[in-house]
């Protein structure tokens, strides 16, 4: 998407393999600044404090990160290491595991001094596809909005969670694909986004990618999104997703069942935008997706700009008091209206999703062994 009018992407490989440039998104909004990663280290710490975040973007980083391993040393013990050491970063994405996966079942079988120039092709593969996958999750998207629009006869009052846009990505995003694409087409809308506690991803990001794009929204505190469903002001809710389960259940930002409850009884439609590395085939439902447990200062301790313009943190709670800080949750499926692939639209459900990736019919049972020291997660 666009930064300051120039067409920008997540994260940009150097032409001579040596590193690749993120968007250190833990600066976002008050400070723009670009990171380089010359190692799978740095990636994996990239991912781990979240300069990169975001289930595609966790996977295309991880991806670059193998690569980066892979300009250093390619024998299979040095890609197992880098491989074990990124899967540990963050538990929720499954988009983390299929990268990796796909990026060991790419290079294992080469010889070792094919794999250097095959991991960065692959890796930047990873991220064309992501692409490609978010412009067409903004497609099926689109129509959901225009046919809304259609009915309504006006602005389009869409919500969201967390940030799934073009910084969750390599570019577009998932839930705010739809919302470019409308946006684009000349849709009137506007977009509620939820602050999204504790680290704010809705507040900090998705403003600014809105901001920068020229898109309509309103910050709001999650507590009062239930409330603005209960006045009729929400038409619609697209969120993203870190792990699809094979039934349809959702794993996404902590917050986002709450607000599938509230649309529920409210009437409101509830979609998940969620390309197909984000599906995992191999779980039978959302109660096995691992949770993401994060430091207790997240939720102790804010981040933003003083009076001064400088970037400062602040506590927020009495020195004693203990935080928990589950980082996801799962929606069950039965409260889910649809399911946005690059596919096209889907029920939540086995059949939905077996309806659109019949190829991964035969997977919807556990893999005995994972390429992945220790069999990801
Ligand atoms: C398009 S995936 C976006 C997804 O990732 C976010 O989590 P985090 O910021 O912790 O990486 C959140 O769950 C978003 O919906």
């Amino acid at each position: 998407m666009r930064v300051h009018g120039i067409p920008t992407r997540t994260i940009q490989p150097l032409a001579d393999g040596s590193a690749v440039e993120i968007i250190d998104q833990t600066r976002l909004p008050h400070r723009y600044e670009i990171k380089r990663l010359a190692s799978w280290q740095e990636a994996a710490e990239a991912i781990s404090v979240m300069r990169v975040r975001g289930a595609p973007l966790i996977g295309a980083t991880a991806a670059y990160g193998l690569a980066l391993a892979c300009q250093a040393d390619t024998n299979d013990t040095a890609l197992h290491a880098a491989a074990a050491g990124l899967i540990e970063t963050r538990p929720t994405a499954v988009n983390l595991r299929w990268a990796l996966e796909r990026m060991l079942s790419r290079l294992l079988p080469l010889a070792p001094g094919q794999r250097r120039e095959a991991a960065w092709h692959e890796a930047a593969a990873i991220c064309e596809e992501d692409v490609a996958q978010n412009q067409a999750i903004g497609r099926h998207g689109l129509e959901i909005i225009r046919a809304i629009h259609q009915r309504k006869g006006g602005a389009v009052n869409l919500m969201t969670h967390c940030n799934a846009g073009w910084l969750a990505t390599v570019d577009w995003g998932t839930a705010l694909a739809p919302v470019y694409a409308a946006f684009e087409a000349g849709i009137a809308l506007d977009v509620w986004v939820s602050e999204t506690r504790p680290r704010n991803q809705g507040a900090a990001l998705t403003a600014w990618e809105l901001e920068q794009h020229g898109v309509p929204h309103t910050v709001i505190a999650d507590n009062a999104a239930g409330h603005l469903m209960q006045k009729g002001e929400v038409d619609l809710i697209i969120v993203g997703a870190d792990r699809v389960a094979a039934n349809g259940d959702v794993a996404n930002k902590i917050g986002t069942y709450l607000k599938a409850l509230a649309a529920r009884d409210n009437g409101v439609p509830f979609y998940v935008a969620a390309p197909g590395p984000s599906i995992d085939f191999r779980l039978a439902s959302g109660a096995g997706i691992p949770i993401e447990q994060r430091a207790a200062r997240e939720v102790t301790h804010i981040a933003g700009r003083d009076v001064e313009g400088e970037l400062a943190e602040v506590q927020l709670t009495p020195d004693a008091s203990p935080a928990l800080n589950p980082a996801f949750d799962v929606t069950p499926a039965r409260l889910v209206t649809g399911l946005i692939t690059e596919r096209g639209v889907c029920a939540a459900s086995t059949a939905g999703l077996r309806g659109l990736y019949p190829e991964e019919g035969a997977n919807f049972i556990p893999l005995p062994t994972s390429p992945i020291n220790g069999g990801g997660v």
